[in-house]
């Protein structure tokens, strides 16, 4: 991969459920170690953009390259392959399931990968949950988790729909906090938020998402001298 090449590029993508076309024209880019935030209204597109990169949206246009690799045509395993991994919002953890099974639950795709014990470290409230069923962890815990588990596969490129959702302030912090160590071990991160106070202090740059279209975009540092513009554009 050059200088160049980003790790993902979104080039006018379009995507429908059915017969409704839930995104219009989304492109952006996400170069290696960059956090990048999807923004925008509910109903914008956000979580159809995510599932489209993953390859789970069936019906899906425009082009879509991991290190410069189409991934036109590819079920969910293959892009998986391609080092991405994706942190769902409504988690997916499974209630039968413990913890620690719930961890080992997806493949290793990937030398690079945390091991359980560095997972452990990171949240031990895990570790103390670790032979506790799904059900019984708190949302916060769930979270931990769900992030916690896409961080064995090995995958580089990290897409995390609403992690912060329904969570306290300090569970929040922690998030936060893991998410910038992340990008210190090499992560890249492309996550969609609601929580803009969370977001604006994380991410290097943001896409505010319209009715399937990108509506606006601009780097951290664009933030303050445009505050009022982008809560307004936000519905803040
Ligand atoms: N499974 C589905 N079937 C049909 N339409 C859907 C489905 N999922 C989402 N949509 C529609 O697609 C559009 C985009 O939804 P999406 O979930 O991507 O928005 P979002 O920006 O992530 O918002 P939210 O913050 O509410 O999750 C919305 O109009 C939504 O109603």
């Amino acid at each position: 991969m050059s200088e160049a090449t980003p790790f993902l590029r979104v080039s006018h993508l379009t995507g429908h459920y059915g017969e409704t076309q839930a995104l219009h024209d989304i492109s952006l880019e996400v170069r290696e170690g960059e956090i990048v935030c999807l923004l925008g209204r509910n109903g914008a597109g956000k979580t159809t953009t995510l599932r489209a990169i993953m390859g789970i949206l069936q019906k899906r246009g425009g082009e879509i390259t991991v290190k410069g690799q189409s991934t036109a045509g590819l079920p969910p395993e293959a892009i998986a392959q391609l080092g991405l991994a994706y942190c769902p919002e409504e988690r997916g953890i499974f209630a039968s399931l413990t913890t620690e099974e719930n961890l080992m639950l997806p493949p290793v795709l990937h030398p690079g990968g945390l091991s359980v014990e560095e997972i452990y470290t990171l949240f031990p409230n895990l570790k103390t949950r670790r032979t506790s069923p799904g059900t019984k962890l708190s949302g916060g815990e769930q979270q931990m988790l769900a992030i916690g588990r896409i961080l064995r596969t090995g995958a580089k490129l990290l897409l995390l729909d609403e992690c912060t959702e329904g969570l306290a302030p300090v569970i929040i912090e922690k998030i936060g906090q893991t998410v910038s160590m992340l990008r210190s071990r090499g992560f890249t991160v492309l996550m969609v938020e609601q929580n803009f106070r969370f977001a604006s202090q994380l991410a290097d740059r943001f896409y505010v998402i319209e009715e399937g279209m990108v509506a606006d975009q601009f780097a951290q540092s664009d933030i303050e001298p445009n505050r009022a513009r982008i809560e307004a554009l936000l519905g803040l």
